[in-house]
């Protein structure tokens, strides 16, 4: 009798196991299918997947129940992802169902979908109407204009995840939408015909034009679809059918792929130049001793150039690649790259897409029609069978972490899959992560160092200016543009250069700071800035909990100027045109990205040159090769360096480089403005003189002193609820867990519990606790006895938990 393990698809700490089904005769059963299996009292058919065969099992047999189906025979899961799979369930705390969940693309997985109305009548569409946010109304404008009906598919086919969730769930609260619920019983794979002829000898009468027609075009063009058949030549359903019913044309059913990719004009390979075929040689040497590679080069080094040969390198060994991506803003332009050069074994996976789309890249993949994988964080379990080599691209970026479960992190992940597959794995960068860098240089996790430190052709670096807002505001400039941002602007737009104004807001600034002497407050115990709270009117440290009133003149300089800090992109727009006017601009940022493909039409138009200016917020930042930009100016610099996090002085480094970065990539050379109160800041410095090294020696020692990361590992643990007390108590109460649980270890700290510093988000209260120790394994271990101890979530309260958090928020 053979016995199958499985996986039951049931989200729940209880069914969080291996469970053993007999193969019933007759059903092939191999590890990765997906099966049908009763399950529970009712026995209710759900869906599992096989993680295991065996023969003979301690279990009384006739104990078991029976698998009850095999609806397709694709292997979800092969050998190599169940390990990893196994991993990660025991690295991110998280189910192996969500951890397969992560691996699969949604689209496979999801057996409920949902039916979106517009309520005609609810008055409520009127008071949206005035003046809510850009998102919303975008949604109802889709919903009208598609009838006042869509499916979710529809809905995600149109806009972007994140905004799509929210704007929905407010819509719906607000009792504008209503939603139903619809069972979907199966994936779709889409289907495509084909007609080809089918007789010796066809006998059409003189008079029937179409048919003779048909007959003409099926005869020199064999395996014409019926799509091009009615677009191209207006042949209808009827003449098809006529002839087929005569058998003088068969028709042919084929799987197709919903996505089309653009037709980009083929690019040739480009000739290394010295400095990229010396870091080739050195990346090449690292991996042929199965050392992963972490690639340092500076902004414009011509880094892709160097991904696109390793991964040619492993194409014309027979192997496949991954690239990853930050976010999608970024895909376009790799994907041009790519796709010009490869052509279309490349497959694309992002949120940008649509679910069909996700479901037939990942198909092309599995089937071996595509060998080179580009997309987001997911991609990264992009199911090849010989993977050679992971190449993930600005391995800096916080998106490479999952805020969601399984929350698991990309790069180690990659690491792990590399480990498990026999690939190389290569992170790139010009401002590489505090932590990668760490380990690169003191060769830990089998990590080696490669650097490029000059641009391609030995381009001059961008001149880059700090400007001290505090001198301006003191010569009774109030403007949101210094003197001589204004002057460079001036001149960028006198000779027809464009220019890139970028703004980094994190929907986030409630520090409190002296627009007069750039004072800002902050913990004395953890140097982190404090966190503003309008309740009760103070500031605290959400790390450890200290707390102090809010002052009411600057505790340095006595002037009154000190208040919470905030300028959003609109404002800049406004204020760009009514100081410079008609100028062409563009904005980027959350309200203008809303649908689906806004991005890339917006880089599309800058690239085009139909705008001057381009105004954003972070995600213009980054990664792009605009040849024409001369002028970056950074408006505000203070709202990174000012986050409540330890990483503020990493992540002010890299946002200034990396925007300086799309400065003078062309002919002409760059410059570079900064703008801040605190012009003193060493991130600000180092990233003037683009001295990654500089700054890393100064930041390590920091990091050092403090005892965080790398030199330690975090635990995060967020209690949320409606209700304020309810999370409090439960707050607290988790803190005495966690004490006890920790019993006389004195390696491990445990800060909190302390409200969070976005202490309520969608009307939920948030508290937090953290943990910290020099070793990983012992944060994870007090969280698993945390999550197994009574302490669970109940109605009131949850609790998520996460490993080496990169977001404390
Ligand atoms: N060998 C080469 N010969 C000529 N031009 C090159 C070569 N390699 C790269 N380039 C060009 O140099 C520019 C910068 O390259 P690329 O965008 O790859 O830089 P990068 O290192 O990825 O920079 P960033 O980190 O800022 O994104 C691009 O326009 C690219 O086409
Ligand atoms: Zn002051
Ligand atoms: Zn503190």
């Amino acid at each position: 009798m053979k016995i199958a393990q499985i996986i039951v698809d049931n989200k729940c700490k209880e069914t969080d196991r291996v469970y053993s089904y007999l193969i019933p005769q007759g059903l092939e059963i191999k590890i990765g299918h997906r099966v049908i299996v009763p399950f529970g009292r009712a026995n209710k058919k759900i869906a599992g997947y096989v993680v295991g065969l065996k023969s003979n099992t301690e279990l009384e047999i006739n104990k078991l129940k029976a698998i009850a189906g095999l609806p397709s025979n694709d292997i979800f899961l092969s050998a190599d992802m169940l390990k990893l799979i196994k991993w990660m369930r025991e690295k991110y705390l998280c189910y192996y169902i969500e951890a397969i969940h992560g691996a699969l693309p949604a689209n496979i997985r999801i057996k409920n979908t949902y039916i979106y109305e517009l309520n005609q009548d609810s008055k409520n569409i009127d008071l949206l109407k005035e003046g809510n946010p850009q998102a919303l109304m975008d949604v109802l404008e889709f919903m009208e204009e598609n009838g006042g009906r869509a499916t979710k598919e529809e809905l995600r086919d149109n806009f972007n995840d994140n905004i799509l969730e929210n704007a929905v769930k407010k819509l719906i609260k607000l009792g504008v939408l209503k939603r139903h619920q619809k069972v979907k019983s199966q994936e779709n794979i889409m289907y495509e015909r084909f007609v080809y002829p089918d007789a010796e000898k066809a006998e059409i009468p003189a008079n029937a034009k179409k048919q003779r027609l048909l007959m003409d075009i099926v005869g020199s063009k064999p395996g014409i679809s019926i799509k091009a058949l009615q677009k191209d030549y207006a042949i209808g359903k009827a003449t098809i059918d006529n002839l087929l019913s005569k058998g003088f044309i068969r028709i042919e059913e084929k799987e197709a792929y919903r996505l089309v990719p653009e037709k980009i004009q083929a690019e040739s390979k480009k000739i290394l130049t010295k400095e990229q075929c010396r870091a080739f040689g050195e990346i090449e040497e690292c991996f042929k001793k199965g050392r992963h590679v972490l690639l340092h080069g500076v902004t414009g080094s011509g880094k892709t150039e160097i991904y696109l040969q390793l991964i040619e390198a492993e194409l014309k060994k027979g192997k496949q690649g991954i690239v990853l991506v930050p976010e999608i803003s970024l895909t376009p332009q790799m994907i041009r790259r790519f796709v010009s050069r490869f052509g279309d074994t490349v497959a694309v996976l992002h949120s940008g897409l649509s679910n069909g789309e996700k479901y037939d890249e990942w198909r092309r993949i599995a089937e071996g029609k595509a060998k080179v994988a580009i997309g987001a964080r997911s991609a990264i379990f992009a199911p090849f069978e010989k993977l050679g080599i992971i190449i993930i691209d600005e391995e800096h970026e916080n998106t490479y972490k999952s805020e969601t479960r399984p929350k698991y992190d990309a790069r180690e992940v990659a690491m792990k899959r590399c480990d498990i597959e026999g690939a190389r794995l290569l992170l790139g960068s010009a401002t590489p992560s505090i932590e990668s860098y760490f380990k690169a240089t003191n060769k830990l996790n089998n990590m080696a160092l490669v650097s490029i430190n000059t641009r391609v052709n030995n381009k001059v670096m961008p001149n880059v200016k700090i400007v001290d807002m505090r001198e301006e505001l003191k010569a009774g400039n109030k403007s949101i543009f210094s003197h001589s941002l204004a002057e460079e602007i001036k001149i960028a737009l006198g000779q027809k250069d464009q220019i890139i104004l970028f703004l980094n807001r994190r929907g986030y600034s409630t520090f409190v700071s002296c627009r007069s002497c750039g004072f800002v407050a902050k913990c004395p115990n953890c140097n982190i800035s404090l966190t503003y709270h309008a309740k009760g009117n103070y500031l605290t440290c959400h790390y450890c909990g200290y707390s102090r009133p809010n002052p009411k003149e600057c505790p340095s300089c006595k002037s009154s100027y000190i208040k919470y800090f905030g300028i959003g992109t609109q404002r800049v727009e406004r204020e760009f045109q009514s100081t410079f006017d008609d100028i062409d601009v563009l904005r980027m940022d959350a309200d203008t990205t809303t649908r689906k493909n806004s991005h890339k039409l917006i880089l599309d138009k800058f690239r085009n040159k139909e705008a001057s200016v381009l105004i954003g917020t972070q995600m213009i930042g980054k990664g792009h090769d605009f040849s024409d930009v001369t002028l970056v100016g950074i408006i505000t610099s203070d709202t990174y360096l000012n986050l409540p996090d330890f990483r503020a002085g990493e992540k002010t480094f890299q946002m200034v480089t990396q925007s300086a970065g799309r400065a003078g990539r062309g002919d002409k050379p760059g410059t570079v403005i900064i703008q801040t109160y605190s012009p003193e800041h060493y991130s600000l410095l180092y990233a003037k003189n683009h001295d990654y090294e500089g700054f890393y020696k100064d930041e390590i020692k920091m990091r050092k002193e403090m005892n965080y990361p790398p030199f330690s590992h975090l635990g995060h643990i967020v209690i949320s609820g409606i209700g304020e007390d309810a999370v409090v108590k439960a707050a607290k109460e988790a803190g005495r867990s966690l004490n006890k649980l920790r019993g006389d270890n004195s390696n491990i700290e445990i800060w909190g519990p302390s409200p969070a510093p976005l202490s309520r988000i969608n009307n939920r209260h948030r508290w937090q606790l953290v943990l910290k120790s020099v070793k990983e394994e012992e944060v994870l271990k007090i969280l698993r006895d945390f999550n197994n101890s009574a302490f669970l979530n109940s109605e009131e309260v949850s609790v998520s938990m996460d490993i080496n958090p990169l977001n404390m928020l």
